[in-house]
């Protein structure tokens, strides 16, 4: 409380000496007071010289450019803007729902200093942006400078197109289709071995009618190993809980770094977008969690990840091993190398790629999962009509291996593909559970974005195109467009996978790249890794369904799951979120 107050103090002095005192170089040219201004300068110039460059800026942007001031939104102070409703919603989606049933699918929210942010979920708007306007719209400073403390700069990070243009197209070959393909037997050995520990480890056999698990923690583990094995050929371990210092530094990251920010943080971070990035790097030695627990990530990844970058430049030099070796990390190292020596990556931003893969490739596909076996576990009959027909699988396929002495005894790729009801559940799982609720984009020029329905502005003019300046930053609501009624239909607030076998969803504008949803974003920015985690997802959710039966806890336990805001859509039982994400199921083996 007391380090609070003497922040919140120093803030306003800051302010005040910047409203108030005389500029500062014709202080330092009174002689009595020029020790005591360079000592206050350090405190309190820089903060103050800053606060004036972000008025003097945002009034222009005010006055002399496009304003968004009449697009219609809730109410904001100035200092805060609109983010307590931005970072402390109880369940993500609470506050894109309220909005976009008041004002429509775009609306006007604030960040501090009355920064205008563009909130948009219409499905034209975010055609134009993701699929029309090329590396115009990008990412903004807080993902930027975060993403480079944990990782460092990787595919993730690449502020500008062209780096990004060239990360991408060495990446690309390792997550083409059949490359993917081949991982199935990888991601179902990991899920039967998840399996097998529930069964002999975690469940005990006295107790017949199902115990208490914390499943995230498991899907979690499961997804980290196969990362590990699949992208860098490399035992994490994590389901044999042997202690590793990876799985360690990622439990409960988000949490750490994103849980319910303090106010002045979030003012600090509005500054950043007029900061130059390189300066940006220098908050990672800012004495607190937000900004420290990153680099102690980067640090550990950086440890195994240097090594394994050396030994898979050194396979792809011999070309036996080149012919075996299909980990992501051999494939993109290959890429690299026979590309113009001037485009490739270097060992640096191949380290920074297993970062990558590991933060965007674990958490996202773990906590997916956790929100698909809460659902099943919430409506019965879906769990049961899925466990029907992967018994109705496993037949066909004991069939067609009866007879034969080696045959394919598992699941393929084509017996999931021809499961309508497994499609059905994975996507309106992607669709009613979007881990990466928000993208923030800045854009790079003027531009005028069309919107698929008009909207009335604060002046009562009816317009259906918004035109906005550069620098201007917009809010894309993931959760808010997939759940919008004329598309999803009338029952969008509700779970109910039947929609995507009744084929009754109506698209009119072309989205996202994965059933027109936004969850996996899209456009030449959109996730590299979605065909990998949904061949994961399925390999894993029909190994459970399959082996047991999933019931949400009874009530009066105090175990009510909420969706959490940390960057990462987690699930966290409310009252209890001091114990990290947390997703209690009640599992009994069948
Ligand atoms: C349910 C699972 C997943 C979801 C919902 C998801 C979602 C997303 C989203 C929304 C983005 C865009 C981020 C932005 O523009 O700021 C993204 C990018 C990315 N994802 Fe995924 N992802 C998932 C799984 C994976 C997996 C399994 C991998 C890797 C194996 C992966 C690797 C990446 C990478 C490397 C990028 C950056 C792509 C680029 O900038 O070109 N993701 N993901």
């Amino acid at each position: 409380m007391e380090r609070r107050g003497l922040a919140r103090f120093a803030a306003i002095k800051s302010l005040s000496v910047a409203l108030t005192s005389e500029s500062a170089s014709l202080c330092l040219f009174r002689k009595p007071l020029t020790i005591l201004c360079s000592i206050m300068s350090a405190t309190t110039y820089i903060p103050a010289a800053l606060l004036l460059f972000v008025g003097c800026y945002l009034l222009f942007r005010r006055f002399f450019r496009y304003s968004i001031k009449h697009i219609r939104g809730p109410t904001s102070s100035f200092l805060r803007g609109n983010m307590r409703d931005f970072s402390y919603q109880t369940n993500v989606g609470d506050m894109d729902f309220r909005f976009t049933k008041d004002y429509g699918l775009v609306w006007r929210m604030e960040a501090p200093f009355g920064q205008d942010i563009l909130a948009i979920a219409d499905p034209k708007a975010l055609q134009h942006m993701f699929h029309k306007s090329g590396y115009n719209y990008g990412k903004n400073a807080d993902f930027l400078v975060v993403t480079n403390l944990l990782i460092g700069k990787s595919i993730l990070y690449s502020p500008s197109g062209h780096i990004h243009a060239r990360h991408r197209k060495v990446m690309n070959p390792a997550f083409s289709a059949p490359q993917l393909r081949s991982f199935l037997p990888l991601f179902r050995r990991s899920a039967i071995k998840l399996c097998q520990l529930l069964k002999e480890d975690v469940l005990q056999e006295s107790v017949s009618d199902g115990q208490l698990v914390a499943m995230n923690k498991w899907l979690s583990r499961t997804t980290l190993d196969i990362i590990g094995e699949s992208a860098f050929q490399f035992e994490f371990g994590a389901l044999d809980n042997s202690k590793n210092e990876v799985s360690e530094v990622y439990e409960n990251l988000f949490m750490k770094t994103r849980m319910d920010p303090p106010i002045l943080d979030t003012i600090f971070r509005a500054t950043w977008q007029f900061l130059p990035l390189k300066l940006l790097e220098f908050v990672k030695y800012l004495p607190r969690r937000e900004y420290s627990s990153p680099g102690v990530m980067k640090r550990v990844v950086d440890k195994v990840a240097s090594s394994l970058v050396d030994q898979a430049i050194q396979d792809a030099e011999s070309i036996e091993i080149e012919k075996g070796k299909k980990d992501v990390m051999s494939v993109l190292v290959r890429a690299n190398m026979s590309e113009n020596p001037s485009l490739r990556l270097s060992k640096k931003e191949m380290m920074a790629q297993m970062g990558a893969l590991i933060l965007a490739g674990h958490e996202t596909t773990a906590n997916t999962l956790a929100w698909m076996l809460w659902e099943l576990a919430k409506h019965s009959y879906f769990q049961n009509r899925l466990r029907d027909e992967i018994r109705d699988k496993r037949k066909d396929i004991n069939s067609r291996n009866a007879g034969t002495v080696i045959g394919n005894v598992d699941f393929s790729i084509d017996d999931l593909e021809s499961m309508p009801f497994l499609q059905a559940v994975v996507k309106e799982t992607m669709r009613f559970h979007p881990i990466a609720y928000h993208l923030i984009r800045v854009a790079k020029k003027d531009d005028v974005i069309p919107l698929s329905k008009p909207i009335t502005t604060s002046n009562r003019d009816v317009i259906d195109q918004v035109p906005i300046a550069k620098g201007q930053n917009v809010l894309v609501s993931i959760c808010a467009y997939n759940r919008i009624k004329e598309i999803w239909g009338e029952d969008a607030d509700e779970f109910n996978p039947m929609r995507f076998i009744e084929g009754r969803i109506k698209h009119e504008f072309k989205v996202g790249m994965y059933a027109n949803l936004m969850t996996f974003s899209a456009g030449m920015r959109g996730c590299i890794g979605w065909r990998f985690s949904l061949i994961e997802i399925q390999a894993i959710i029909v190994a459970l369904v399959e082996n047991f039966e999933f019931a949400v806890p009874p009530k009066g336990q105090n175990t009510e799951v909420v969706r959490k805001p940390l960057g990462l859509m987690s699930p966290m039982v409310k009252g209890r979120q001091s114990e990290g994400v947390l997703m209690p199921l009640v599992v009994k083996v069948l």
